[in-house]
């Protein structure tokens, strides 16, 4: 009879640094195999097993309440939404699930810090006084910015090179933000030229009031940061609604707004799901404007929501976004951008190049370098070093895509690579990188929107062939053209029906530049001016300055 005992062993006896604070405990069959050899041995093995647990054992997740009016605060239904770490598939915490009582709370908050000293202490402060607190924030990111980036990877699933980054565009886009609050001051009273000289009018720039912003778990901490920036560079206060798939971040933003003592109800985050938490909050009276980013469905009931009020909104929804390489293009330059368009943020992201189109004379060479390139991305434990592609951000998403391979596959694509859960992973909710080619236009791999590692890829003749096929989508989000041939680079960015483009890349993206699409992609523009331009409200104020009667009425003789 084999007897078999249960060891609890330090792991410092492993040399790895990063284990060796933990330990674990050991099932051992039989006491003749307890040599100090054997269990070295067993202890490797469980390093290797359980290696994505050592990464992640080292990053606790706050336990948060919801953050309105300056503190944290229990839903009022108590209810929470557990966390679900896509890589482990264990659950890591929970975040409160706020209802519509708890979002009325938060609008009312919001708008009394409005109008709070008749608006002196926020909206009407000035842009400098602001811009303080902007400046502040964008620090406190940048000195957390480790362990942020640590959270959004757990959280989302994203690389943690990935994640950092977004931590600096985070803080890079306060910073930027407070730049604009304080030359908001100068663009007070602006003058306007009036072809009547008796008038004199002056342009004044308002904060548009209490808005409503609802964000996706794609760039969490970032897509919350291009919205909460703008509004509060320009005067308003705001209730922030991140995804329900990723809110860690989000929450500790409303941490950071805490510590760097935002006046109280300026910002408030209510994290919850959409019907519960962000329906109430499109529909609220007490909101004056909702920008909102995610799926093109949602985006049409907010704004169906936002109507009945004739409140503003902002769009930026899903993609379809062609990247066309002509036949003069570097191949392995191209190759690269066409991976970075499709594989970057686990191909989670709306302006992603998942359209490929080819042009004949390059397409073999083309897809054999691709399929050899994208068959040895790193695909891993998002926190593992290096890493270049994480699991998709949760069950249902990892479902939805694989189920668009399927769907792609049986209507005739060719799989080039990926298409299955790599073979050294056998958790999280992992999808090699994939190429799907001779993939037609009517097929749904090319039509509708995935949100995930797969890539379309088609072929054409003639530029005039490729920007039909371009063009032949309901979105409009962004375009990629590569050519070393600057004319035709110039006729292609002026034909592409979207809102972004980019020559001879893919994906850079700038606070400083405006962001968003047309057609079923949406309306409206982030970042660059244009964000702020979004919270603001223009007044004309026009005076008569001349002396004179303004005559109009002949004046009764008996006056
Ligand atoms: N364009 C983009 O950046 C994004 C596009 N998507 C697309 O959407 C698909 C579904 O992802 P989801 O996370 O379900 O996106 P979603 O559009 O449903 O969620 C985005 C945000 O809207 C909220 N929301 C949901 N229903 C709402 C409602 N009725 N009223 C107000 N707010 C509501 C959600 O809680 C979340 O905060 C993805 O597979 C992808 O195709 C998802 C995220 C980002
Ligand atoms: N950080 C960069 N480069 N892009 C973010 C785009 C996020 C999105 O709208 O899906
Ligand atoms: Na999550």
């Amino acid at each position: 009879m084999v007897a078999s005992l249960l060891l609890r062993l330090p792991l410092s006896s492993c040399s790895h640094p990063r284990y060796s604070r933990f330990s674990c405990t050991i099932p051992v069959s039989g006491p003749s195999l307890l040599t100090p050899g054997r269990v070295g041995e067993r202890i490797r093995a469980l390093v290797v097993q359980f290696g994505d647990m050592g990464l992640h054992a080292g990053v606790d997740v706050p336990r948060r309440g919801l953050f309105i009016d300056g503190e944290w605060v229990d839903p009022v239904l108590g209810k929470r939404i557990p966390i679900v770490n896509p890589t482990t598939e264990e659950t890591v915490g929970d975040i409160p699930a706020a209802t519509s009582e708890d979002v009325d709370a938060a609008v009312k908050a919001a708008k009394e810090a409005f109008y709070r000293n008749k608006g002196k202490d926020w909206a009407k402060a000035g842009g400098k006084h602001r811009a303080t607190f902007l400046r502040a924030i964008a620090k406190r990111v940048a000195e957390r910015k480790s362990e942020l980036a640590k959270l959004e990877s757990i959280d989302c699933g994203k690389p943690i090179d990935e994640a950092e980054w977004d931590m600096d565009d985070v803080s890079g886009c306060f910073e930027y933000y407070a730049d604009l609050a304080e030359k908001l001051d100068e663009r007070q009273y602006a003058p306007l030229e009036l072809p009547m000289e008796q008038f004199k009018c002056n342009i004044l720039r308002e904060a548009i009031g209490v808005v409503g912003l609802i964000t996706p778990w794609n760039y969490p901490m970032l897509m919350a940061t291009w919205k909460v920036a703008a509004a509060l560079a320009a005067g308003c206060t705001a209730i922030l609604k991140p995804s329900e798939l990723a809110s860690v971040t989000c929450l500790e933003l409303a941490g950071i707004a805490k510590d760097v003592g935002l006046p109280r109800g300026v910002l408030n985050v209510v994290t919850g799901y959409g019907h519960e938490a962000g329906a109430p909050l499109a529909s609220h009276s007490g909101v004056d404007k909702i920008a909102f980013t995610g799926s093109t469905a949602t985006g049409r009931s907010v704004m169906s929501a936002a109507s009945q009020l004739i409140k503003p909104v902002t769009l930026e929804l899903g993609g379809k976004s062609p990247i066309i390489v002509f036949d003069d293009a570097d191949v392995e330059k191209a190759v690269e951008w066409a991976m970075f368009g499709a594989f970057w943020t686990n191909g989670q992201i709306c302006s992603a190049t998942s359209r490929l189109l080819l042009q004949e004379g390059i397409a073999d060479e083309f897809l054999k370098k691709l399929g050899i390139w994208a068959s040895s991305i790193k695909v891993s434990d998002p926190l593992e070093k290096d890493c270049r592609l994480g699991p998709l951000v949760s069950e249902g998403q990892y479902e939805k895509v694989q189920k668009f391979v399927k769907v792609a596959l049986d209507e005739g694509a060719t799989l080039v690579c990926g298409g299955k859960r790599p073979d050294h992973l056998t958790t999280g909710y992992f999808l090699a990188p994939t190429v799907l080619s001779n993939v037609k236009p009517h097929m749904q791999i090319w039509t509708d929107e995935v949100f995930g590692p797969v890539l379309a890829v088609s072929t054409f003749k003639t530029e005039e062939e490729a920007l039909a096929l371009a063009n032949d989508t309901q979105y409009g989000l962004a375009g990629a053209v590569i050519s070393k041939d600057d004319d035709r680079c110039k006729r292609v960015s002026e034909a592409l029906e979207v809102g972004i483009v980019w020559i001879n890349c893919s994906q850079p993206c700038f606070c400083q530049a405006p962001w968003g699409g047309n057609k079923r992609s949406g309306f409206g523009r982030e970042l660059g001016e244009w964000g702020l331009e979004n919270y603001l409200s223009v007044k004309q104020l026009t005076r008569y300055i001349s002396t004179d009667d303004w005559g109009w009425y002949p004046k009764p003789s008996k006056l």
